[in-house]
Order: C-alpha cells, then sequence, then structure tokens
C-alpha cells in the first residue's frame, strides 16, 4: 500500500484511477471490510433510536456500522464485539466451534482473528422491530429476526437459520440440535413459544441433569483454568461464578473442550458409576467362594474372575463375614507367596512385611502335597493363619465338659487325623480313651479360699457411681488405680490416665506386667458395667483337644479378637508354705503333670503392690476349670493378668488369661507358664516356638 501511495503521488493518473477504484469499489469494500460510511451512520443514528439507547447502555461508543450480526447491536471495534459475543453469544460461538479448541482463550483468538466477519452485520441488514432490546435474554423472541433471503444475499449458502438467535445451519437436524442446547435451559424457558415449552423444558431438563452432574468437578476444575474468559468476565463486572453456574453445557462441547486432567476426571466419575451400577458379588457369592480358597489372592483371583476388578472394600467385607462364620482365610499382605501356588500380584518386598513363623508349621495341610520353599515356610504373617487343624474330622467326646456349670458350653473332641488315631475308626477312637479329661476333677467356676487365708485388711473400696454402668469420666476407681498407671501407655501407646484398663468393648488395653482394678460386690453399678469383664466369666466358645505330645489343650472353637478375655485361672487358693500342698504339687510334678499355678510368678514386684510376705497358689488338681487344661508356650497368644476384685493384695488377684493377639478358629491357646526349672531333667517343653527355652520347669 505504501508503494502504490508512493507511486499515485508521482502520478496524478495513477491517482486518479486510485480514487475512481475506490469509490466504484467502495461498497465492495464496506462489505469486506466492514467499515461503514458516514452515509450509512447518518441512516443508522436516524432510524435505531432505540439501539443507540442500548448502546450507551454498554458504555460503547456507538459508532456505525459494526453490527453483531447475531442481535444486530453495534459496537465501535472487533474488540467490544467480542467481548459482546462472550457475555451474549457465548453459547452460540461455542457451539459453531465446538470441540476444536483446547481453551476458550485459543478459541476466542481464533474467532477474532478469523470469523470477525461471520459475527457482524452492516448496514443494509434488515433492521430488527423498532423498540427491541439488543440483549439476547430480551431478543429471543417467536419471531424471527432474519429470513434466509437475507443471508443469501450476505453471500452465505447456509439454508437454516435459528428463529430466536439468527445462527445459521445446513442441516435441519444441526439446527435442531442447536436450538436445544442453546435455548433449552430453564433460564429461558420463559422464552419458549406457548404450547411446546412445557414439553421441551422437561426434556431440556432431562437431556442435561445426568450428565450436569457428572461434569460437576470437571467444571469445578475447567472455572479455574479459563483465566482467559474470567478476564473477560472481570472486565464486565459480572460474577465468574455465577455465570458459569448458568451455563448449561451440551454434552458434544464440554467434552471436545476438556483437557486431558479434566477428561481423566471425568472417566474416574463414570468408571465409578458403572462400578456402582454392575451387579456385585452378594454375601453368599462371597463365602462360597472363600469356602474352596486358601487366601486372600486365590478369592481376588476368583471374585474378579466373575465379577471383573471389584473395589477394595468388598475384600474388607469379605474378611469379616469369613471371620464371622470361620472360614479360614489367609489375610495377608499384598504380595505375600501362598504355599498353596496361588499367583501373587508383584514379587517386589515380597518378604518384607511378615513375620517368621513356628517351626511346628512344617506340617503340610490335608491334601496339599506342595513342598514349601524355606522362604515361604519362614516367612507367613502367623502361625494361626493355617488353620488347617479346624478342618480336621473330629469325634465330639463330651457337649460340655463343665456340665452346665458355664454359661457357653466347652466340648472335649478328638481329631480323627491325629497320629493316634490314624488307623482307628470313630467308634474305636471313643474306646481307645480310657481316661478322659473331665473324670479326674470337680469342674468349678469360682476359686475355693481357705476363710483363714481371706485377706480383710486390704478390701478394695466401692465407687459410688450413681449409674449401673460405670464411666471413666465419675468411677471413683479410677483414682484408686490412677497413680499406679501413671506415666502408663496403653497397648497402642497411648496414655492410660484417667481410663479403665478396657475399653468399650471389653477387650484390656492396659500393657501387661500392672494389675488391672475391677469394680466389686461394693460397687453400686452391676455386672455390665465396662470396669467388670472377668467377673463375668467365660464367654467364648472353648475345646478340649488331645495333643500328641502335650496330653490334654484348650483350643479356641471360634475366632476370637485380640484383647478378649478368655477364662480365669480356678482352683483351691493354697498357701505356698503350706506342707501338704507342696508335697502335692511335686507329687504330680513328678508324674508329669502339674496343675498348680504360683501367682507370685507373675509378678512384675516393681509394678504391683502386695502388703505380706506370704505366697499364694492356686491348685487345680482337684477343683478347677478349662483353664487347668490350657498348655504352656515360650510363645503364648494368652497374656496373664493380675486382676483385683474384692482385695487391692496382689497376693489374691484372680488369674485372668487375655488374647495378646486374633486368634483364629482351631488355634491352640497357651500362656508363659513362668515356671522354676527344677532340678534334673525337668519337663521338656514341646511348645514349637522358634525362642522355645527347652523346658516347661
Ligand atoms: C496345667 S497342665 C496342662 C494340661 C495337660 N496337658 C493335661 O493333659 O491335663 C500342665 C501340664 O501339661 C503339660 N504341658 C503343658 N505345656 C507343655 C509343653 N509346652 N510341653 C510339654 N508338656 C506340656 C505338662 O505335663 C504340664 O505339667
Amino acid at each position: 500500500m505504501p508503494l502504490i501511495l508512493d507511486e499515485a503521488s508521482k502520478n496524478p493518473d495513477v491517482g486518479e484511477f486510485l480514487l475512481k477504484l475506490i469509490s466504484s469499489e467502495r461498497e465492495k469494500l464496506t462489505d469486506v471490510w466492514g467499515f461503514g460510511t458516514d452515509s450509512s451512520k447518518q441512516t443508522y443514528s436516524e432510524n435505531r433510536e432505540g439501539s443507540v439507547r442500548v448502546l450507551h447502555e454498554y458504555g460503547t461508543n456507538p459508532s456505525p456500522g459494526l453490527k453483531c450480526k447475531i442481535c444486530s447491536q453495534e459496537f465501535s471495534d472487533d474488540q467490544d464485539l467480542g467481548l459482546h459475543w462472550t457475555e451474549v453469544h457465548k453459547k452460540e460461538v461455542r457451539w459453531l466451534f465446538r470441540g476444536n479448541y483446547l481453551n476458550t482463550d485459543l478459541l476466542w483468538q481464533h474467532i477474532v482473528s478469523d470469523h470477525a466477519r461471520e459475527f457482524r452485520l452492516l448496514d443494509h441488514v434488515p433492521q430488527r422491530p423498532r423498540g427491541q432490546s439488543v440483549k439476547r435474554t430480551e431478543s429471543t423472541s417467536v419471531e424471527p429476526h432474519y429470513n434466509i433471503q437475507n443471508f443469501e444475499k450476505d453471500g452465505c449458502s447456509q439454508k437454516f437459520t435459528c428463529r430466536l438467535c439468527g445462527l445459521r445451519f445446513d442441516l435441519l437436524p444441526d439446527l435442531d440440535h442447536h436450538h436445544q442446547v442453546a435455548h433449552m435451559n430453564p433460564g429461558t424457558v420463559s422464552d419458549i413459544p406457548p404450547g411446546r415449552g412445557k414439553f421441551q423444558f422437561n426434556r431440556g431438563r432431562h437431556y442435561y441433569s445426568a450428565f450436569k452432574k457428572s461434569l460437576r468437578s470437571s467444571s469445578t476444575l475447567k472455572k479455574r483454568t479459563s483465566s482467559g474468559i474470567e478476564k473477560h468476565f472481570k472486565a464486565l463486572s459480572v460474577d465468574v461464578s455465577m455465570d458459569t453456574s448458568q451455563i448449561v453445557e451440551p454434552e458434544t462441547t464440554s467434552l471436545g473442550k476438556l483437557l486431558d486432567f479434566q477428561l481423566s476426571d471425568v472417566a474416574l466419575t463414570l468408571f465409578s458409576k458403572i462400578l456402582k451400577t454392575r451387579p456385585q458379588p452378594s454375601n453368599v457369592d462371597i463365602l462360597s467362594v472363600a469356602h474352596s480358597v486358601c487366601c486372600k489372592t486365590s478369592l481376588c483371583a476368583a471374585l474378579e474372575a466373575k465379577y471383573g476388578i471389584l473395589p477394595d472394600n468388598i475384600f474388607v467385607k469379605a474378611a469379616k463375614l469369613c471371620s464371622d462364620v470361620g472360614i479360614q482365610i489367609d489375610w495377608h499382605q499384598e504380595d505375600f507367596i501362598c504355599p498353596k501356588g496361588c499367583k501373587s500380584r508383584s514379587s517386589s518386598n515380597a518378604l518384607f512385611p511378615l513375620q517368621p513363623t513356628q517351626v511346628d508349621f512344617v506340617i503340610n495341610p490335608p491334601n496339599c502335597h506342595a513342598i514349601w520353599d524355606m522362604e515361604e515356610y519362614h516367612y507367613v504373617l502367623h502361625s494361626s493363619h493355617f488353620g488347617w487343624k479346624l478342618m480336621r474330622e473330629r469325634v465330639v467326646v463330651c457337649d460340655d465338659v463343665s456340665f452346665g456349670m458355664e454359661k457357653i458350653p466347652v466340648a472335649c473332641v478328638l481329631d480323627v487325623d491325629a497320629k493316634e488315631f490314624r488307623h482307628m475308626k470313630p467308634g474305636e477312637i471313643l474306646q481307645h480313651e480310657n481316661f478322659l479329661p473331665w473324670q479326674g476333677f470337680h469342674y468349678i467356676t469360682k476359686c475355693l479360699v481357705d476363710s483363714s487365708i481371706v485377706d480383710s485388711e486390704n478390701s478394695m473400696a466401692g465407687c459410688a457411681c450413681s449409674h449401673p454402668h460405670c464411666t471413666p469420666e465419675k468411677c471413683d476407681h479410677i483414682n484408686l488405680f490412677d497413680s499406679t498407671y501413671e506415666n502408663v501407655v496403653d497397648i497402642h501407646d497411648i496414655p492410660m490416665h484417667g481410663r479403665f484398663p478396657y475399653d468399650e468393648n471389653s477387650k484390656v488395653i492396659l500393657q501387661e506386667g500392672y494389675p488391672i482394678y475391677e469394680c466389686n460386690s461394693s460397687c453400686t453399678c452391676d455386672t455390665s458395667c465396662q470396669n467388670r469383664v472377668l467377673q463375668r466369666g467365660l464367654l467364648v466358645k472353648l475345646e478340649l483337644f488331645k495333643t500328641e505330645n502335650k496330653g490334654w489343650a484348650v483350643r479356641a472353637a471360634e475366632p476370637i479378637p485380640q484383647g478378649t478375655f478368655v477364662c480365669e485361672y480356678i482352683g483351691e487358693v493354697l498357701k505356698m508354705k503350706d506342707d501338704e500342698a507342696m508335697r502335692n504339687a511335686e507329687r504330680e510334678a513328678k508324674s508329669g503333670c502339674s496343675y498348680l499355678f504360683e501367682i507370685t510368678s507373675q509378678f512384675d514386684r516393681e509394678r504391683v503392690q502386695t502388703s505380706g510376705t506370704a505366697a499364694y497358689m492356686i491348685d487345680a488338681t482337684r477343683y478347677g476349670n478349662v483353664s487347668r487344661f490350657i498348655n504352656h508356650s515360650c510363645s503364648p497368644n494368652l497374656s496373664t493378668r493380675l486382676v483385683l476384685v474384692e482385695s487391692k493384695d496382689c497376693q489374691f488377684a484372680h488369674i485372668g488369661f487375655f488374647t495378646n493377639q486374633d486368634i483364629s478358629m482351631g488355634e491352640e491357646l497357651a500362656y508363659d507358664y513362668r515356671q522354676k526349672m527344677l532340678p534334673g531333667d525337668g519337663c521338656p517343653c514341646h511348645c514349637g516356638a522358634l525362642n522355645c527355652r527347652g523346658r516347661v520347669y
């Protein structure tokens, strides 16, 4: 252009030619560039009084000729027109360019540079009726603003025009879709033609609502990332959040414009919806599969083969179900190497979280001929995870060795596959066992204490709680044992100050070695009090069974959680100096089976109080309960607690056994006898623990 002007200034003919050319082509140039002329400005001013008023509302310079093609509003330059589109016609514009641009900034850049003309109108375009507002919400009347001829005259080949906003489309379905998307949200319902409105509105809401929900999170992200559009809105003093919430975007438009991470957000939402709607295994399904698997790996594989990938909470539920009904499954850590050959998902750090097991589990499970690798053998979570004994066929020789004295019957059984009975039929086993465990003693549920040794000086005071269930905040007993528990933490390392030794589920939380003070007969509370657990007696299912080398033993007939009270050591309370008692004890020890329990053997002198020097023991030889059959282990699963009820003197403490870990059904229960070693060979220990001391006493 500068070159042409330079030439024109040198040659008057060229200059004149150019002037003629510009004059003759004025109309074409006006069309192409969208510039108005002085005369058009005048005509516009004369004819569009109403529109001029509106332009002033927008604060724009009402320079004529640059009009929005959608609503005919006039603007002084492209920038103002662009802002107008973002504010008033964003739906239409987004629809036109749906899916092509990653973000709104790029879209607007593209429109302003490449499509500005498509959105401008020139003066010769027919005017809207006088007095009609240029704001779209006001202009979406039933009557069309433009007809097909207008656009054809404007060089447009698109045949179908939206009657509400004037956008043009090649195909009728496109127009229809546009109509639904741009004009059918609840905000515009009042603009819908009467008669069709209700139906269309309902349809529109139904169409949007489900997707709107699933896109809520991505829409939030979008708000954050669309800095460009936010800038526009700020400039126009428009509340961005409000405005965005009012946008109800069509599915195709929204998805097309989402960024990768937004898409993954949508994908997650949809996936979780799919998971929710897909059938998942019921309790019965889980249990039926659980019956035939041995570990979590195989359970996952079996369930997922049938139902696809399942959420983790299904397996938590499965663990609980199996525990409730006593199905043995190894709920091992990820990457456990199953001895039965079930494949784990990855092998890295396979052995890290696992603990060495006891040597007695060299026994292979029934029907499992696999030879374990050394690492598999030594690194299982705990021996209790191999509850094969549970599946043994057993003969019940007595339904209840307490003969109704315990609240829960204690059965006596013989395992058919025990070495001793393997060659026998069940009937023969019964005949073979000529000495049955309940025959040699009297079953009692409370210790027999001679009146001569009753301790009256150290009686425990009663609490004055008004409620039958004491609370640690109010119960006087807290003060009684608070000094003993000073600086003591519970089994989870939380200070014991101001707390009962039991939690709300009657599980012991106090560390081993400290006495437990329970409420007593002088207290006003009843047996349901949180601070009375041992006194409630046996409440878990136990059974007596015959071992290969330790005589009779006690095992769990149901899973027992950690911290549960199992039973009290019951018998005759005798003074240790009592000659007769000592003679009895020695006699029993020589015969290979001792039922004496030395209370002082459990003392940690620094942690317990005792006033006298006399030592007491509990002799369960003639009188006793199920605990007389509990064997010794150097790595026990029961902890022995001194429980003070009537007396504050630990010499008169009750001996309570509590589980120190979760116990599976069929697992033998054992505590540490902590007995002094007798001169000579003593009693060889068969507990099987890795840390076995070799002798019981
Ligand atoms: C309190 S009784 C336990 C019940 C006993 N097994 C029975 O058949 O009546 C203690 C006796 O059981 C045997 N015993 C307990 N634990 C043992 C162990 N770990 N190894 C070998 N024998 C054990 C010993 O003979 C011990 O004197």
